[in-house]
């Protein structure tokens, strides 16, 4: 599990070691150097560092002096480096260890009585890159980007420094790109909330230390991160202080409900599903076959009825009662049941929501709020989840979804859904209602405004999928490729978190925290069932379904207990 801490538990953290004197930026910089020594031997094709040429742009403050130091290192290795000094100082430290290891100083930055390097830019103002440094720029193999971390406000970056990130070669067209790497954190990101104002150099890996921050776990500013290679400079983190979580493989064995020897289908849990038309049929079918490849116990499919079979049944209703003859004959499946039914032949269809009991409810998916029938089935279930049972509300149950919900109720809106939601609830930004570039903007920001309003745990779909739970609880998984962004695809996800609720219906509605653990590690499993179905290449809903035994199977084998339960009988 990688897991993200606040800039202020940081600097908390490292206050009492720098006072002890602990050496924390050597051991930043030197895990620093070493990480660029690995990516200068994979992409050189030398294969070496000796004759790398490296540029450091270094702000003032210490994020400069961990860049600069580690420049220093790189250098007495034999690279070429060529430090650009972009702050109206330097950090003091780390610009004399480069210079006495030999780093070629450009900036006009005073550092006690002294100016050092050359003029930057042409003119008086000094933010525009001189040819100096545009020369460097753009025969480098590599750069640093030390120019703020976590000392930036989160507003985009100003002066030089933005000039010197606009100057960076972006490779558009087939040209040369240098390897970026990003110090601590990408410059002038949001560093804890992973907003994006400004230009920001988009980094290959961003080397950072005590802890990963918020911003490289959240987007939009996490898709400017690259790789995140967290350092351990031997900080102590508080405990409770997490701000952002991200499961990885090895933590869904123990999220996932596994059949004991002597579980059987009702006690491992049924899920109820509501999705799906007559007319749209395909959600149906989707969400219902991801829940049984999921894993779950049994799906019961609530039917969709016209109000013609329910003039139908309330007459044979009367006509029993009058026989007082209380068995209803089974009815027949009417086309959206047979459709699913096709599909998944193990599914028990139901006639109505509270036929027959359910542990969890999957409801939404392809429905059109406008359809009264399928909206009526819909409202039940979300009256059944205000009541406490564990529910996925998607798509058409949006609509339905007011205040006061309880956490072991997750929504799972895209951005645009989420957008009209809120703005259904008056919420605006910048004296507009909010709208979708909005909530892309700033998602977390709104994911935990959704959960505050409704009380339930909410998923943002996106690239990167955003869960807020009980208590703010944040988790971010990027584990689709992009190919996963089709039709149907958050259909199949609706059925895998159904098919998690339902298999730890209890446990959910003891700890309704634990839903947002299930949601991301749904979120987890289906991005890796997209990769597994068509690695590299398009992949349409059903094939992610289809690709779910084969991955749970092999996250299951990874390390960490299975929560296998063995249910009564
Ligand atoms: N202390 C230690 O031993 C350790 C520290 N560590 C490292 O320290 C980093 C934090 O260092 P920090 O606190 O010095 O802040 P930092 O991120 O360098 O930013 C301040 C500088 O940025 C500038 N600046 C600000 N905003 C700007 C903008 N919008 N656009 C342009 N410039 C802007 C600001 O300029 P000023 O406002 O002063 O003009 C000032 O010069 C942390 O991320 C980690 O890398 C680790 O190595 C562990 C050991
Ligand atoms: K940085």
């Amino acid at each position: 599990m990688l897991r993200a801490w606040s800039s202020a538990d940081v600097r908390a953290a490292e206050a009492p070691l720098l006072a002890a004197g602990e050496p924390l930026m050597d051991r930043a910089a030197f895990a620093l150097h070493v990480e660029v020594v690995r990516l200068l031997r994979a992409h050189r094709r030398e294969r070496r560092v000796h004759g790398a040429r490296v540029v450091v742009l270094a702000g003032g403050g210490a994020n400069g002096g961990d860049a600069l130091h580690a420049g220093a290192l790189l250098a007495r290795r034999g690279a070429a480096v060529t430090a650009v000094l972009a702050g109206e100082r330097a950090h003091a430290g780390g610009l004399a260890a480069a210079r006495a290891a030999g780093v070629r100083v450009l900036g006009d930055v005073a550092v006690g009585d002294a100016v050092v390097g050359d003029a930057v830019g042409p003119d008086d103002e000094g933010d525009e890159p001189g040819p100096l440094v545009c020369d460097a720029l753009a025969g480098a193999d590599l750069v640093l980007d030390g120019l703020v971390g976590i000392g930036s406000d989160g507003s985009g970056l100003r002066g030089l420094a933005r000039a010197l990130v606009a100057a960076v070669p972006t490779g558009t067209g087939g040209g040369h790109r240098p390897v970026v790497v990003a110090v601590d954190v990408p410059s002038g990101s949001g560093v804890d909330d992973g907003r994006v104002a400004g230009d920001v150099l988009r980094a290959d890996v961003t080397v950072t230390f005590g802890a990963p921050k918020p911003g490289l776990l959240l987007p939009p500013a996490s898709g400017l991160a690259g790789q995140v290679v967290p350092v351990d400079i031997g900080l102590t983190l508080p405990a409770g202080g997490v701000a952002v979580g991200r499961l990885e493989g090895a933590d869904v064995a123990a999220l996932w409900p596994v059949p004991g020897a002597t579980s059987q289908k009702y006690a491992r849990g049924v899920l109820g599903v509501v999705c799906g038309t007559t007319r749209y049929p395909g959600a149906g079918v989707l969400a219902t076959s991801a829940a049984v490849l999921a894993g779950v116990g049994m799906v019961r499919f609530v039917d969709e009825r016209d109000e013609r079979d329910e003039r139908d049944e309330r007459d044979e209703r009367d006509e029993r009662d009058e026989r007082e003859d209380p068995a209803a004959p089974p009815r027949p499946a009417g086309p959206l049941a047979t459709a699913v039914l096709a599909a998944r032949p193990e599914v028990v269809v139901a006639g109505a929501v509270g036929d027959g009991r359910v542990q969890a409810w999957a409801a939404g998916s392809g429905v059109d709020p406008a359809d009264p029938a399928r909206r009526r089935d819909v409202a039940a279930v979300v009256a059944a989840a205000r009541d406490g049972v564990p529910a996925v509300l998607d798509a058409g149950a949006l609509d339905l979804v007011t205040e006061g919900l309880g956490a072991h109720v997750v929504l799972t809106p895209h951005a645009g859904e989420l957008a009209r939601w809120l703005a259904d609830r008056g919420e605006r930004v910048g004296g507009v209602p909010v709208d979708r570039d909005a909530v892309e903007a700033e998602p977390w920001r709104w994911a935990r405004r959704a959960h505050d309003l409704s009380g339930a745990t909410v998923l943002l779909k996106g690239a990167t999928t955003l869960v807020v739970g009980a208590g703010g609880s944040t988790w971010s998984q990027a584990d689709g490729p992009a190919w996963l962004a089709t039709a149907g695809s958050g259909d199949v996800l609706a059925g895998v978190v159904g098919a998690l609720l339902a298999g730890r219906a209890e446990d959910v509605v003891a700890d309704p925290a634990l839903a947002a653990r299930l949601a991301a590690a749904a979120a987890l499993v289906h991005g890796r069932a997209a990769h597994h179905a068509t690695p590299g290449g398009p992949v349409s809903a059903l094939a992610v379904a289809h690709a779910l035994p084969a991955v749970v199977a092999d996250l299951l084998a990874q390390d960490g207990a299975p929560a296998v339960r063995d249910c009564p009988a």
